[in-house]
């Protein structure tokens, strides 16, 4: 590090992807930009979460439909899963895109990059191995980690999280996953796919619990399909047995035997041993830090994004978020985080939504417009009806919310964001021509429905019969001629 300054105009420490981003942001923008990162650029999202989840579940997937292509008449027998090469497939995955967040690529934007553990030491600087680090302005950027439940005897059981989960080469005979959050039931059904057989323990009396309770009872009759034990409205209380396997003691005295047990049910902030307190940083009660709606926190040279601020945990909102709190620290701005947070849980159906959901939206005086699949004429021609699209809208027509359920429920979130971000009201969408037949059909078909639904009301139908009748009356009179070309 030569050449280094005195003071740096921003310390970054954490560098998954809102580290990555803050960095990247703040260096383009001109600033001296040291990123502090413990272990390996890139984080949780490319090495233990959204990058080996998606491609263990792209060979699930690839599983589950050479089982079920009889249905469309093609017989598929001997289906065999490989486990040791899904595992092959899902280094690769990693490692393709690992160049993109790698130090080399990060010093090549204009950003130092340091390999250590950063600890604060005052309200303007830290330490990392033994160097005394100064900066104008941070972001803490370090993430969170699986949280592990006080339950007796789950230590002796050596319990696989999502960081050692990707450590397997043998596929469990018997899996028994703890929690049924969005990381309880891809991995749940990803692995059932694989031939595991899979036990689903959820305290929370269904899956999926922040989802709409369709989400969750077709996510629910999916897993079961895939041949998954689901245990909803179950209390653990206690583990027994070794790394070689045990079993689960519930509440109501049932067990769940298995050979591995996974455990999914929440998130703890990494601000442990970070110098919070030396650097007069507030945190909450779970660890995480607080901020402020522009991603400050208590000491105003410090901003703080993604996982570690207890926030939405998505990969897109810490990217987002990293830039926001980076070019706040740098410009002195006060921009404000986006409150619109799309979602994606990428089970078999897809769960996307954002906004406002359909259940109680009545009660709140908003329209609820759903279409079920069993409408749409790609999902028919697919043999994939199951699932529904639903949109929310408040009284002047703006999309307020939208819910997807269904087979790359995700691909039709991106419009339904930029509606409910930009206050686009349901005709703006019932208006804008649609590729027929794709499953974003059912996003036109429920904008439709809604204007179809306003054209039936008593004074919108008198209003027309009157224009037909006074043209009728008129003979037509006033219409303009064809133009014979395009206007
Ligand atoms: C199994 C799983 C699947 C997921 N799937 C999806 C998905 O499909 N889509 C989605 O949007 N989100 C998904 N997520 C969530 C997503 O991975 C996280 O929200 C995102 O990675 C958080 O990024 P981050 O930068 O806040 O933290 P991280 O990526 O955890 O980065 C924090 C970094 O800080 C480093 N660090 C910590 N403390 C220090 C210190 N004191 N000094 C130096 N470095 C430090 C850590 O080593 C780490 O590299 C998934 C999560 C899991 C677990
Ligand atoms: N597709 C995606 O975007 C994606 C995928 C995976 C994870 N993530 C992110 O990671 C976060 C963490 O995921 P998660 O699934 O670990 O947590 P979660 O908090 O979302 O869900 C945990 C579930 O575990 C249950 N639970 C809590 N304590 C329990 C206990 N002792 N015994 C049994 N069940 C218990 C809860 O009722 C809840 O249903 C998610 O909220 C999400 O933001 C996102």
């Amino acid at each position: 590090m030569s050449r280094e300054p005195a003071v740096w105009d921003l310390l970054v420490v954490g560098g998954g992807t809102a580290g990555i981003v803050a960095s990247t942001t703040a260096a383009s923008l001109g600033a001296r930009v040291l990123l502090v990162e413990r272990e390996r650029t890139g984080g949780e999202c490319l090495y233990t979460g959204c990058v080996p989840s998606k491609a263990l579940l792209a060979s699930a997937t690839a599983a589950a439909d050479a089982r079920g292509a009889a249905r469309l008449g093609v017989d598929v027998s001997g289906v065999q899963v490989d486990f040791a090469r899904v595992m092959v497939h899902v280094k690769q995955a990693i490692s393709t895109i690992e160049p993109v967040d790698s130090p080399e690529t990060l010093r090549g934007k204009g950003v130092t990059v340091l390999s250590g553990d950063a600890v604060f030491t005052g309200p303007d600087r830290a330490t990392v191995a033994g160097r005394q680090i100064r900066f104008r302005a941070a972001v803490i950027a370090t993430g969170s980690g699986p949280r592990l439940p006080q339950l007796p005897g789950l230590a002796g059981v050596d319990p696989l999280t999502n960081e050692t989960v990707w450590d397997l080469d043998v596929l469990p005979a018997r899996l028994a996953v703890l929690g049924g959050g969005p990381i309880g039931c891809e991995l749940g059904q990803g692995f059932a796919r694989l031939g595991a057989q899979v036990t689903v323990v959820n305290a929370a009396d269904r899956l999926l619990d922040v989802e709409s309770e369709e989400a969750s009872a077709l996510v629910t009759a999916a897993l079961v399909r895939d041949g998954v034990d689901v245990r909803v409205g179950a209390e653990a209380v206690a583990v027994t047995g070794d790394r070689d396997g045990g079993e689960l003691e519930l509440a109501d005295g049932a067990r769940v035997p298995f050979d591995r047990l996974l455990v999914a049910v929440g998130r703890t902030a990494r601000t442990d041993g970070l110098g919070c307190a030396a650097a007069g940083v507030e945190l909450t009660e779970h660890g995480d830090v607080v901020v402020d709606d522009a991603l400050r926190t208590s000491n105003p040279r410090i901003w703080a994004a993604g996982d570690v601020t207890g926030g939405p945990a998505f990969t897109h909102v810490a990217g987002v978020r990293g830039s926001l709190a980076a070019s706040n620290a740098v410009l002195g701005l006060r921009r404000r985080v986006d409150p619109v947070v799309p979602r994606v849980t990428y089970t078999s159906p897809e769960v996307a939504s954002v906004g406002v959901g359909a259940d109680g939206a009545g009660e709140a005086g908003l329209t609820v417009r759903r279409i079920p699949h069993t409408e749409i004429d790609r999902a028919i021609a697919e043999d994939l009806t199951e699932g529904s699209t639903t949109l929310v809208h408040d009284r002047r027509g703006r999309l307020r919310g939208a819910t997807v359920i269904g087979p790359r429920a995700g691909e039709s979130l991106g419009e339904l964001t930029l509606a409910v971000r930009q206050g686009l009201r349901v005709q703006d969408v019932a208006g804008t021509t649609h590729p027929y037949p794709t499953y974003d059909d059912a996003v036109w078909n429920a904008a439709l429905a809604d204007v179809r639904a306003r054209l039936r009301s008593p004074a919108v139908r008198l209003a027309l019969r009157g224009v037909v009748l006074l043209r009728r009356l008129s003979g037509g009179r006033g219409d303009r001629p064809p133009s014979g070309g395009p206007r």
